[in-house]
């Protein structure tokens, strides 16, 4: 039972406002939002390219490596774990029949990641697409927070970024040779976010950055763009930011489309954005989030709950008001 109050705190009437069906994370809407999960660009948009992904043994960065090797590119993964990354690699090439280098690189340390660009270009040369997509992040009250724990999800989002974008733009701009750079951000790299402050913190640098260097940097060939995914099961990300799992339902009811995306509709975005197809685009901060963030803002949005028949009394409530 719900009461309509005045502004003097009076109850004007009551009625029943029943609780909202429970909406299961997979009902309603995502009947209306299937995913369609395999490669969106035509068969080869990619041959003779060479793609660099850090972060590409796990998650959404083995996404990206599957599409683009599906598609005939060549592609490098790095990040800190080799064994991962041999896996990775070896799984996707018996696949796609393209060549995956597995290279470990900690992108916190930039000589780490000139040896890891070194060793790159002596197997294939310098990329055509280069796909900032490592990152950490982990769920802390701000004020449990030390300043290593600061440092280690600052130091891999933005310095790391910085330190690959930096030894690889320098490194292509001197061999004159052009490239689609694409950073993976988040929806709170815009709004902020509290209790990942960090992530929120690095993420916000990471798109200045980028955002920046389309402006600068077009002049030698090199486009920017950014992806801002929405929630995406990977164990990575929903290990550390919802470890109990406690969180998931009330996020997916928030989400107009009904449901979490998947991993290679990312994937298809991110190949778009580094292929031909769009090389008008750079600067571009893309929301790939079902949804999410403009329900979360919207003042109103929660009026979706309200029933027909309470609307059907709301408005005569409305219609009933004389003057202010
Ligand atoms: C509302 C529901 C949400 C559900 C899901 C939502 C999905 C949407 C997601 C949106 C955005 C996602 C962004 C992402 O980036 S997800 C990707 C996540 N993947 C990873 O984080 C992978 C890599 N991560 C790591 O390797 C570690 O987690 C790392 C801590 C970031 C770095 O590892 P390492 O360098 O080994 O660091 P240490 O373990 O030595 O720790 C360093 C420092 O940090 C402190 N610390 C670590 N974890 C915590 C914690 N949970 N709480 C507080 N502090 C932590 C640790 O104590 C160390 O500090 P100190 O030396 O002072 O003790
Ligand atoms: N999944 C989601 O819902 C969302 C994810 N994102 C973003 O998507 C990207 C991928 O995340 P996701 O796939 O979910 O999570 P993962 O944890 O699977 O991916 C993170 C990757 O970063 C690598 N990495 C971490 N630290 C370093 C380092 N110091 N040097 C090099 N590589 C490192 C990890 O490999 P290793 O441990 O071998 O170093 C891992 O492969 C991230 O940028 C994340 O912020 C954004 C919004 C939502």
């Amino acid at each position: 039972m719900a009461a309509v109050m005045l502004s003097s705190g009076r109850k004007l009437l009551q009625t029943r406002f029943p609780r909202p069906p429970v909406r299961s994370g997979s009902a309603r809407p995502s009947g209306f939002f299937a995913p369609s999960e395999g490669a969106m660009l035509p068969a080869g948009s990619f041959r003779d390219r060479l793609a660099f992904i850090t972060g590409g043994g796990t998650g959404l960065g083995r996404a990206m490596t599957m599409v683009l090797s599906q598609l005939g590119a060549r592609c490098v993964i790095a990040s800190r774990k080799l064994d991962v990354l041999q896996e990775t690699a070896g799984e996707i090439s018996s696949q796609t029949g393209n060549q995956v280098h597995a290279l470990q690189c900690d992108v916190r340390d930039p000589q780490a990641v000139a040896r890891c660009v070194d060793q790159m270009v002596a197997l294939s040369g310098l990329p055509d697409v280069i796909i900032n997509n490592a990152a950490g992040n982990f769920i802390c009250p701000t004020e449990r927070l030390t300043p290593n724990g600061w440092r280690s999800v600052t130091d891999i989002v933005l310095n790391g970024t910085a330190f690959v974008t930096l030894e690889l733009g320098k490194r292509l701009i001197q061999a004159q040779k052009g490239a689609s750079f694409l950073a993976i951000t988040t929806i709170y790299a815009e709004s902020g976010s509290g209790f990942v402050v960090p992530s929120a913190a690095a993420k916000a640098g990471v798109e200045a950055l980028y955002k920046s260097l389309a402006a600068e940097w077009g002049r030698y060939g090199h486009r920017f763009n950014i992806i801002q995914p929405g929630p995406i099961r990977t164990k990575g990300a929903f290990s550390r930011l919802d470890p109990t799992g406690t969180f998931e339902k009330s996020m997916i009811d928030r989400i107009p489309t009904g449901r979490l995306g998947k991993p290679a509709e990312l994937a298809n975005l991110a190949a778009y954005l580094s292929s031909d197809f769009a090389s008008w685009m750079s600067g571009a901060v893309i929301r790939f989030d079902g949804g999410e963030y403009v329900s979360m803002a919207g003042e109103f949005n929660e009026l979706r709950k309200v029933t027909p028949d309470q609307w059907k009394m709301l408005e005569a409530m409305i219609k009933g008001t004389k003057g202010s």
